[in-house]
C-alpha cells in the first residue's frame, strides 16, 4: 500500500508561513482515527477530554496515563498520514521530569504517538524543557486549560482583561523559548488569539479563540454530535451521527422484537441428512412458532 507523506512539525511550520490553515480534530480510537485521517485531518489529538465524551467523566481530572497510553494505541494504529499528538493527563507534567519523562516516553515508545502536548505556561516549563531536549516534539496549551477546572471555577473564557492578556502572551512566549512546535489556545478572545498567533513563530491552533488562529481543532463528538455532556458554545457541528445511532439501534431493537430478524439469509442451516439423524425429519425451523 502506498503511503502518503506523514504530517512533520516542519510542514506545520510551512503551513503556518504559506497562511494554509491547520486542522486538528480530536481521535480516541481506530475507526475514528480512520475516517479522520481519510477526511483529511493534519493532526490526529487523542486528547483527555476522552474522560469526559468517552469515559463517561465529569471532567478531565480522572484520566490517568494508562487511559491516554490504551486510546493512543488505537489511534496510532487508525493513523498513517496525520500527526497523532496525545495529551499529559492531569498531574503528570508537575510530578518533576522523570515522572514527565517516562508518561511522555510511554505515549512515544508504547503507545505511537509522536508528539505530546502539555497544559500551562511558566509552571510546567522545566517539563517541557526537559521533553523537548528528550527529542519529544511538545505542543503547549493556554488559556482555559481544563485540568485546572476546578482552579478555574468552570470552563470559563480566559484572558479578558489586561493583565491576564499580557500574562497570556508572556506565557505563549515562554513556551516558544522551550521549544513547544506549536500551541493551543483554548476560550480566549479572538483579537488576543489573533495578535499571540502574529507575534508567535510557531503555528497557533485554536479552539474558541477566533478566526485568526493558524489553524483549529474541535472534539470529534462535538464536531458531529456524538452524545456529550457537554456543550460549548464555539462549536459548530457538522453532522447528527449520536442521532443517527440511536435511530439505526431502535430499528434494530424493533425488528428483533418483532421477530424480523434474522431473516433467511442471516443465518446458517444443517444439510438435510443430518437434520434427518437428528430429529428424524419431523421438525423445521418454520413451523417452530
Ligand atoms: N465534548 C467536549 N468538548 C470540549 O471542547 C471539551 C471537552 N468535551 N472536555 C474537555 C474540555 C472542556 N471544554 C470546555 C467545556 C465547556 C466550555 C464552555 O461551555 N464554555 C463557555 C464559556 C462561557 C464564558 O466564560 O463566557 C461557553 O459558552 O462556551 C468550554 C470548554 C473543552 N473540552
Ligand atoms: C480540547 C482539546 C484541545 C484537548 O485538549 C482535548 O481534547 O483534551
Ligand atoms: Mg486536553
Amino acid at each position: 500500500m502506498e503511503k502518503r507523506k506523514q504530517v512533520t512539525t516542519r510542514m506545520l511550520h510551512k503551513m503556518k508561513e504559506d497562511g494554509e490553515p491547520i486542522a486538528m480534530i480530536t481521535a480516541y480510537d481506530y475507526p475514528s482515527a480512520r475516517l479522520a485521517e481519510e477526511a483529511g485531518t493534519d493532526i490526529l489529538l487523542v486528547g483527555d477530554s476522552l474522560g469526559m465524551v468517552v469515559l463517561g467523566y465529569d471532567s478531565t481530572v480522572p484520566v490517568t496515563i494508562d487511559d491516554m497510553v490504551h486510546h493512543t494505541k488505537a489511534v496510532s494504529r487508525g493513523a498513517q498520514r496525520a500527526l497523532v499528538v496525545a495529551d499529559l493527563p492531569f498531574l503528570t507534567a508537575h510530578l518533576g521530569r522523570e515522572e514527565a519523562l517516562r508518561a511522555a516516553g510511554r505515549l512515544m515508545q508504547e503507545a505511537g504517538a509522536r508528539a505530546v502536548k502539555i497544559e500551562g505556561g511558566e509552571e510546567v516549563l522545566p517539563t517541557i524543557r526537559a521533553c523537548v531536549h528528550a527529542g519529544i516534539p511538545v505542543m503547549g496549551h493556554l488559556g482555559l486549560t481544563p485540568q485546572s477546572v476546578h482552579q478555574l471555577g468552570g470552563y470559563r473564557v480566559q484572558g479578558r482583561d489586561a493583565a491576564s492578556a499580557r500574562r497570556l502572551l508572556a506565557d505563549a512566549e515562554k513556551l516558544v523559548k522551550a521549544g513547544v512546535f506549536a500551541l493551543v489556545l483554548e476560550c480566549v478572545p479572538e483579537e488576543l488569539a489573533g495578535h499571540i498567533s502574529k507575534s508567535l513563530p510557531v503555528p497557533v491552533i485554536g479552539i474558541g479563540a477566533g478566526r485568526y488562529c493558524d489553524g483549529q481543532v474541535l472534539v470529534y463528538h462535538d464536531v458531529l454530535q456524538i452524545g456529550s455532556t457537554v456543550r460549548p458554545s464555539f462549536v459548530q457541528s457538522y453532522g447528527h451521527i449520536g442521532e443517527a445511532i440511536q435511530q439505526g439501534i431502535q430499528s434494530y431493537v424493533f425488528d428483533v422484537k418483532e421477530r424480523r430478524f434474522p431473516d433467511r439469509q442471516h443465518t446458517f442451516s444443517m444439510n438435510a441428512d443430518v437434520l434427518e439423524s437428528l430429529y428424524g425429519g419431523e421438525e423445521s425451523g418454520d413451523e417452530n412458532h
